[in-house]
């Protein structure tokens, strides 16, 4: 059976068809904050940058598991623990639960946030495509953005207003608006924790160097009840579409604050 968030499909069932599951660097995890090491090198030699174009029209897929936005332009992202490498903006999309206690894949002490956001991009300066990067070790990177409930989120309207178009698994739509992917991140980028780790889905591929930022960003009740109201691939309610935190076995978590 196609792998999903039920009992019968869950998390604790993906290792039978993915044994990496189990693997040494398996995402998410819980973010223990006095055990992350401060690095200045990973601050100091150079900070992280983004470098987005804004979307022209902005490509939505409801894929089954997660609403996801496509990205045509050239957006890049570089610095920090990527070092000179280059990674290309992919795609981004999120993860949340049926109540807003709930729904993020990463956990900060302990504490799940309403959901997390994830823009996905991958190695363009040793790869060719993000087919050949997510199997490698050094080929993906993902900013995670912890989303907790409060004003609304404008860049984000445009994905939260037309999730009712987009309801059942498979759905596409291209909706002809702008969208800087830029505006979705936190106003604090300097600040995060930084390890290596895995696709949080199946294939679960350990590619992933994350960057999981600090700072939140709010988005109204009515925007985290849009993305509840999508259907999965299996006719659910697509909610609490997140992993819970893997063993952080012999991993260290980075920080670039004190
Ligand atoms: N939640 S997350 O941000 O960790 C995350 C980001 C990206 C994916 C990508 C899934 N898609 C994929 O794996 N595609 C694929 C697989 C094999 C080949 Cl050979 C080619 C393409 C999954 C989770
Ligand atoms: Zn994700």
């Amino acid at each position: 059976a196609h792998w999903g968030y039920m009992t019968t499909n869950g998390p604790s069932t993906w290792g039978k068809d993915f044994p990496i599951a189990n693997g040494e660097r398996q995402s998410p995890i819980d973010i223990v904050t006095t055990a992350a090491e401060y690095d200045s090198d990973v601050l100091g030699s150079n900070a992280l940058s983004t470098n987005y174009t804004p979307e022209s029209e902005v490509k939505l897929v409801n894929n089954g598991h997660s609403i996801m936005c496509q990205i045509t332009k050239k957006g890049v992202l570089t610095g920090g623990p990527l070092g000179k490498d280059e990674y290309r903006l992919e795609q981004f999309h999120l993860h949340w639960g049926a109540e807003d206690n709930r729904g993020s894949e990463h956990t900060v002490d302990g504490k799940m946030y309403a959901s997390e956001l994830h823009l996905v991009h991958w190695n363009a300066s040793k790869y060719s495509s993000f087919a050949d990067a997510v199997q490698k070790p050094d080929g993906l990177a993902v900013l995670g953005i912890f989303i907790t409930p409060g004003v609304a989120c404008n860049q984000f309207k445009v994905i939260s207003d037309n999730c009712g178009k987009l309801k059942t698994s498979g759905a596409e739509m291209t909706v002809d608006t702008t969208l800087d992917p830029t505006l979705l991140l936190p106003s604090n980028t300097s600040d995060y924790w930084t390890y290596l780790g895995s696709l949080t889905t199946p294939p679960l591929f350990e590619s992933v160097t994350w960057i999981v930022f600090k700072e939140p960003v709010e988005y109204s009740k009515e925007q985290l009840l849009a993305l509840r109201n999508l259907v999965d691939s299996d006719g659910n309610h697509m909610q609490d579409n997140y992993r819970p935190p893997a063993a952080l076995k012999q991993r260290k978590v980075k920080k670039t604050f004190t």
